[in-house]
């Protein structure tokens, strides 16, 4: 039990009608959750507004109830707390329920429309090969050190973060790295965290479902840069035309890294191969397992926070090379035939650019490149059509297929996608609604030495429709199809 005072503290109260002095079970935001002595936050959702249950969670046996407007009839032994934004209240009691765990570790967001898996998941490597008890928040999974938990969200609602961040604490967790997704910034999801630094990636087009325009996409971003304290960094990308707008109104230290532009800290790339490439960090080369010149930026972007968290720059470079690629993010295997496979988390026009980029400038004859993709349901619909003529302009072969459609009807998202190949790729592609039976039918298209390239689902292990999900693994799936074609 906690005091309902003790959480609330730091919330901007609006307006109370009854004793913040009471005993408080638990934080809830949704009703269906309330158990008795609990304190249940009304959120205004995307769906539906959590006011429609403040008579529910009463019933329930709720202690308390916070909300954006105190409603017309209350019970005498409920405390009722008006906010001026129940997202805000929600983070910020979160915090003081776990004790503020952010305050007890030294915690680095980041953000970004590609590489936030990327770059965390390599902080959370280096920093453990460098003898450290390391956490980590993100798309795949969470780990407190070597402990690993399941997660639906890429940055998760702030009761999950906070209730994660504890267990960190109590396992001695010194460093932490989280993804910062837009929606988890929007929603104030991270809200009432320290940061001790933030770093962004690139921004480019997704989510204009959810953000409606660019700017406010951009401008949602860069949010995680203006809450951060003076004594903490704020690292960007200056190649990416909007890395200075992230700096703007931040009061943290500013530091700048890039391939192309000067900046605080720079590479250059000298050679790059299948297997990996070789870099030049502050004059010092450096080969990794990580290709394509997307992860020359992740690798620079690695070397600059551990550099700006202390770590020794000579060995973090000797631990870089060390480094693995992160599950689903080019991650390949090559049969028997010299069919090379490539299984690749992007979902995005950009991300499926450069890994296509990244293929063809690796092609060493006439091998063909067969690209297998699909886009998601219930998300960015503007994105179809981009996607479907990147493909299609990139490859020699392209099966559209489906990628968690969830309400969507697969066959339109699809149709979606093909409106947006040009008339001179039209034979290039060809539509197979079921994702296995693409990756079949890209598998026996595959001639020797050809490259099969199955975009947007990378790490995940499901297929989504209609909120059931099943088992379903690209990568599973395309190495198990050559083995059996004996190709
Ligand atoms: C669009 C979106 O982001 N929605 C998130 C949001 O839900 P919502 O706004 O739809 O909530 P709602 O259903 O309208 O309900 C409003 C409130 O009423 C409550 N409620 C609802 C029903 C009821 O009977 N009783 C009740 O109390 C709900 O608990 C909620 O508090 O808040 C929920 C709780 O935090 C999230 O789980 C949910 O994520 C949904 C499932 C989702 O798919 N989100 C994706 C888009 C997302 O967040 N993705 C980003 C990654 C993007 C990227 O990296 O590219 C992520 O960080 O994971
Ligand atoms: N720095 C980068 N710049 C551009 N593209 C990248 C970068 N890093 C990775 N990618 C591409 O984007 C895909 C997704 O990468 P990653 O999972 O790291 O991004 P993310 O930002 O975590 O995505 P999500 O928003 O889904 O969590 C990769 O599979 C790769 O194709
Ligand atoms: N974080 C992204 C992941 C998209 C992955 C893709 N496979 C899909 O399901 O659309 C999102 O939730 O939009
Ligand atoms: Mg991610």
């Amino acid at each position: 039990m906690k005091l309902l005072k003790d959480i609330l503290y730091g919330v901007h109260l609006t307006a109370v009608s009854g004793t913040t002095s009471c005993d408080i079970a638990s934080i809830c935001f949704d009703s269906r959750q309330v158990k008795k002595n609990d304190v249940f936050v009304a959120i205004k959702g995307t769906l539906t507004d959590g006011h429609k249950y403040i008579d529910a969670v009463v019933k329930a046996g709720a202690r308390a109830v916070i909300c954006e407007e105190l409603p017309d009839t209350m019970q005498d032994e409920v405390t009722y707390v008006e906010v001026e934004n129940g997202n805000q209240a929600l983070a910020v009691m979160a915090s003081n329920y776990y004790g503020n765990p952010s305050k007890n570790l030294k915690l680095v967001g980041v953000t970004g429309t590609n590489g936030k898996t990327t770059v965390s998941s390599l902080l959370y490597q280096l920093f453990k090969k460098a003898g450290y008890k390391v956490g980590l928040l993100s798309t795949i999974k969470i780990m407190i050190d070597d402990a690993e938990y399941p997660t639906k969200h890429t940055t998760p609602d702030a009761l999950v973060i906070n209730k994660y961040l504890e267990m960190m604490n109590e396992a001695g967790v010194e460093y932490c790295f989280m993804e910062v997704s837009s929606h988890g910034i929007h929603q104030k999801r991270t809200e009432g965290l320290v940061f001790e630094g933030a770093i962004f990636t690139n921004l480019s087009h997704d989510h204009l479902d959810y953000h409606k325009t660019f700017a406010e996409y951009r401008d949602t971003k860069k949010k995680l840069f203006d809450q951060l304290s003076k004594s903490a960094f704020a690292l960007t990308n200056i190649d990416d035309k909007n890395g200075l707008v992230m700096l703007q109104n931040t009061k943290a230290r500013k530091f700048t890294y890039a391939l192309k532009n000067y900046a605080d800290y720079r590479a250059q790339i000298l050679e790059n191969q299948f297997d990996g490439q070789l870099l030049k960090i502050d004059e010092h080369e450096l080969w990794t397992k990580l290709i394509g010149h997307f992860n020359a930026y992740n690798m620079l972007a690695i070397f600059a926070t551990a550099d700006l968290l202390g770590l020794q720059k000579l060995e973090t470079l000797r631990l870089i090379s060390e480094l693995d690629n992160v599950d689903g993010r080019f991650q390949y295997f090559i049969s028997k035939n010299r069919i090379t496979a490539i299984v690749d988390y992007a979902h995005t026009p950009d991300a499926l650019k450069n890994v296509l980029e990244t293929i063809n400038t690796l092609r060493t004859g006439n091998e063909n490149v067969i690209t297998v993709v699909g886009c998601g349901g219930d998300r960015d619909r503007s994105k179809r059509p981009v996607m479907g003529n990147i493909a299609a302009d990139m490859s020699n072969k392209v099966i559209l297929t489906s990628d968690n459609p969830r309400t969507e009807s697969p066959a339109e998202i699809i149709a979606e996608m093909e409106a947006g190949v040009e008339p001179q790729h039209f034979k290039k592609i060809l539509s197979i609604v079921n994702r296995e039976q693409a990756i079949k039918t890209a598998c026996q298209l595959a001639n020797d030495n050809d490259i099969i390239l199955v975009a947007g689902k990378g790490h995940e292990t499901y297929q989504e429709t209609n909120g059931v999900r099943v088992d379903f693994d690209d990568f599973k799936i395309v190495k198990e199809v050559l083995n059996n074609l004996d190709k």
